[in-house]
């Protein structure tokens, strides 16, 4: 168990597809997460080294076992996290915090169910898909709008080496914001270019996680995702589920999907309402770090 007044946290390494993450428990010691810590545990030569940061608690509704929060490198918090998620039930069940299967946690956003398969994979109750752009928010006004499918995409104008291209994007909200553009080649696709223009683009308020979708046939798509306040990741979960629900919208893709990021393959089913993404989880190692040292430590401006 961590000691407050030295403020050692114990700490666990996890990835579900090379999306790592630090995880830590809530449960049994004292964390106080601030930007700062978040920042500090992530930066990949100064601290552990993560895309994000999940800290698991106790819940405050009465239906869950567990609340969880999230945090990106940048130290922001945010809504959601598929890979995290089911890292999430590896580490409870790992770590002898409960060995109920199915979970019920709690997140910013609201409730999700998340249950351990036979074969150690973790299949994951996404919870709600919208796709008005309030949702997530993103200022459509004055846009250009086409119609495919069912759905709306919006044509964004990006300045790229100094040329005007109109990027044409569908909006989605896993709870967390995606805006996702359908490329020919994923291996070939902008993601360093274009991603970060999109990712802080004004319209996005919150800003917005960038997806960059390859179909392939009407069950298998490739997917790159440049994440918000992560830079391109190897996977991201809510970014597939958000760019598959997507394409079927655009009548690309059918249910289920197998769609691979660069760290791996998951699976995303989704019958227009409930949506469900199945994949791997990875412990790597346990260890424990002074937080405050550990900020101390990074020189003022990385
Ligand atoms: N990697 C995650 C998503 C993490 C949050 C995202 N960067 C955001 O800011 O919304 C996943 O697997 O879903």
């Amino acid at each position: 168990m961590g000691d407050n007044a030295s403020m050692i946290w114990n700490f666990t390494k996890m990835h579900g597809l090379g999306n790592d993450f630090v995880m830590l428990d809530g449960v049994r010691q004292s964390i106080d997460m601030t930007p700062d810590r978040a920042r500090a545990l992530a930066h990949r030569q100064f601290g552990i080294g993560c895309d994000q940061i999940l800290l698991v608690d106790t819940p405050l509704h009465p239906e869950a076992d567990f609340r969880y929060r999230i945090f990106n490198a940048d130290g922001g918090e945010v809504e959601h996290c598929g890979n995290g998620a089911r890292c999430f039930v590896k580490f409870v069940h790992e770590q002898k915090l409960s060995s109920r299967n199915p979970l019920r946690a709690e997140i910013a956003t609201g409730l999700i169910t998340l249950e351990a398969l036979p074969n150690g994979d973790v299949v994951v109750d996404m919870g709600q898909t919208r796709f008005a752009p309030e949702d997530l928010p993103f200022d459509v006004t004055g846009l250009a709008t086409r119609t495919e499918g069912t759905d709306t995409l919006y044509g964004l104008p990006l300045q790229v080496n100094g040329t005007e291209q109109l990027v044409w994007l569908s909006a989605v909200a896993i709870s967390n914001p995606h805006a996702v553009q359908v490329v020919t080649d994923v291996d070939r696709a902008p993601v360093a270019q274009v991603g970060p223009l999109i990712e802080s683009h004004p319209r996005f308020a919150r800003r917005v996680n960038a997806g960059f979708l390859q179909i392939v046939d009407r069950h298998t798509a490739y997917l790159r995702v440049y994440e918000r306040g992560a830079g391109e990741t190897l996977a991201c979960g809510t970014g597939a589920c958000a760019a598959v629900a997507a394409g079927i919208r655009r009548g690309l893709l059918d249910s289920p999907v197998r769609l691979r990021a660069r760290g791996g393959w998951l699976t995303i089913e989704w019958d227009g309402s409930a949506l469900r993404m199945t994949g791997p989880t990875t412990t790597v190692f346990s260890s424990s770090i002074d937080i405050d040292r550990l900020v101390a430590s990074i020189p003022a401006g990385i």
